[in-house]
């Protein structure tokens, strides 16, 4: 017979602060770390809360579906204030509705078919430049292009103040999350704050702006407010969701972006793959829908890039409602519960030889075959629940940057520190300089 179950390994540490320290100064290290010495679940003690974190695929969509764990009341106030009044940090009927008008902004065909020109746009004249700079330093262009998008798929203000504005106010935003949420004048999380506070105003003004004059907006925003009402949605609600969308929809697309860039600057055997697949089913012109469909190898390397990569280590932060058994351990009432993303997709028990870059985990067959909760770089579970709603416009965007930079280029990657950084999402220390040059129609490497 078995007896109730234990609480799961690890340590609370200290009362109120535990190992709050640990994971402010290295997050990504402290869920490697924490996973090499306890296994997939473990608990520990965050800003005074108690946490039982989780990994392994059953436990991680326990986490995801279970109605006993819920969000709200356990994140860091960083998070509270950088994501002050979004649905992330919400749970129930109001969260529901607010994701269905987001879903509808930024999930559907025609939503997508309407801003693939845009993309197309900005990401093809940094792209055609690169063919005549010799050696880039990609990141800030990808960053500040991807800011671009913001102004073309919320704002409406592309002017290069906005951007670059949005761009600042973005990065201070993502540091904020990395560091002591000490709100001393001067300091960058106090930056970061001002930041939040100003893109509040910039949205605010969007939102008037596509409320006055509707015939001229066709963008996420202005889809989010024509659903709103559809779906009992008050107007003011959508500032706090349409900021998650901009804050996540930059690095969202810049972070992959730059990942697969090094990547197929190191493997030239993936990207030979990749460019004999763009130049097959989309050699030049406005890239479509159908055509990125069709693409089924750079669908591939892009649920690859957020697998290998530690893009987000954990979900937002859940709390149990009631005691719970999560992983064959107990969790009780009122404890936080944190799905842990990037350890779950390292498990060599999830994937087999985690540490590879291996594209074709992803084909059709094997992809169909692995349990639920096994691939959650967006987390799991319902889509209008907390799964991510950028998953698929992410693969879309990974998609067209990939066939945009194949049709034209080729490219190696002089010496440099490529080590990863110690970001919220960790990128190579160096920025990631590359030699670009013209592909010759129909090479390969
Ligand atoms: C590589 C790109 C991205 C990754 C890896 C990613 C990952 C995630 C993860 C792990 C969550 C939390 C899930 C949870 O708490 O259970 C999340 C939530 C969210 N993401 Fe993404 N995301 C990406 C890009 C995007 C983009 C491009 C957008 C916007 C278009 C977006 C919008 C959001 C929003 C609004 C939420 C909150 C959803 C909710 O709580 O209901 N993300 N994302």
């Amino acid at each position: 017979m078995t007896g109730p179950a234990s609480l799961p390994p690890g340590k609370l540490g200290l009362p109120w602060i535990g190992e709050t320290l640990s994971i402010a100064r290295n997050n990504h290290k402290f869920y490697r770390d924490h996973f090499a010495k306890y296994g997939p679940v473990f608990k520990t003690r965050l800003f005074g809360i108690n946490f039982v974190i989780v990994s392994g695929h059953e436990a991680f969509h326990q986490f995801a579906t279970d109605p006993k764990v819920q969000r709200g009341g356990t994140d860091p106030v960083s998070v509270e204030q950088m994501f002050h009044n979004s649905l992330a940090l919400i749970d129930g009927p109001e969260h529901h509705a607010r994701k269905d008008v987001m879903l509808e902004a930024v999930r559907t065909d025609e939503a997508m078919a309407a801003y693939l020109e845009r993309m197309q746009q900005v990401w093809g004249a940094h792209v055609d430049r690169w063919a005549t700079s010799g050696t880039v330093t990609v990141r800030p262009d990808l960053q500040l292009a991807s800011a671009e998008l913001t102004g073309a798929l919320y704002t409406g203000d592309r002017s290069k103040a906005h951007v670059e504005e949005l761009n600042e106010i973005l990065a201070a935003m993502r540091y904020s999350l990395q560091i002591l949420p000490l709100p001393i004048p001067g300091t960058p999380y106090a930056k970061a704050l001002k930041g939040r506070k100003r893109l509040d105003v910039l949205i605010e003004q969007a939102i008037q702006r596509h409320v006055d004059h509707p015939e001229q907006y066709d963008d996420i925003v202005s889809r989010m407010v024509a659903a709103a009402p559809r779906h009992g949605v008050p107007m003011e609600k959508l500032l706090g969701d349409v900021r998650h969308l901009i804050f996540a929809g930059q690095a969202g697309f810049f972070v992959p972006f730059i990942l697969l860039t090094m990547v197929l600057g190191q493997r030239p055997e993936l990207r030979d793959r990749a460019r004999a697949e763009v130049l097959e089913v989309s050699p030049e012109g406005q890239i479509t829908l159908e055509q990125l469909e069709r693409m089924t190898f750079l669908g591939q390397l892009s649920k690859e890039v957020r697998r290998f990569f530690a893009m987000n280590s954990a979900t937002f932060f859940g709390k149990a409602v009631e005691d719970v058994v999560i992983g064959g351990y107990q969790v009780p009432k009122d404890w936080g519960v944190i799905g842990a993303i990037h350890i779950n997709m390292r498990n060599p028990e999830v994937f087999g030889d985690p540490a590879t870059f291996d594209p074709d985990r992803f084909t059709a067959e094997r992809e169909a075959a692995m349990a639920p909760g096994s691939y959650v770089p967006h987390g799991d579970g319902e889509r209008n629940h907390h799964r991510c709603p950028g998953e698929d416009m992410v693969t879309i965007a990974i998609k067209m940057y990939l066939t945009l930079l194949l049709r034209k280029l080729t490219w190696t990657l002089p010496a440099q520190d490529l080590t990863l950084t110690n970001e919220l999402f960790p990128l190579p220390a160096s920025g990631l300089r590359v030699n670009f040059a013209p592909a010759s129609v129909g090479a390969v490497s």
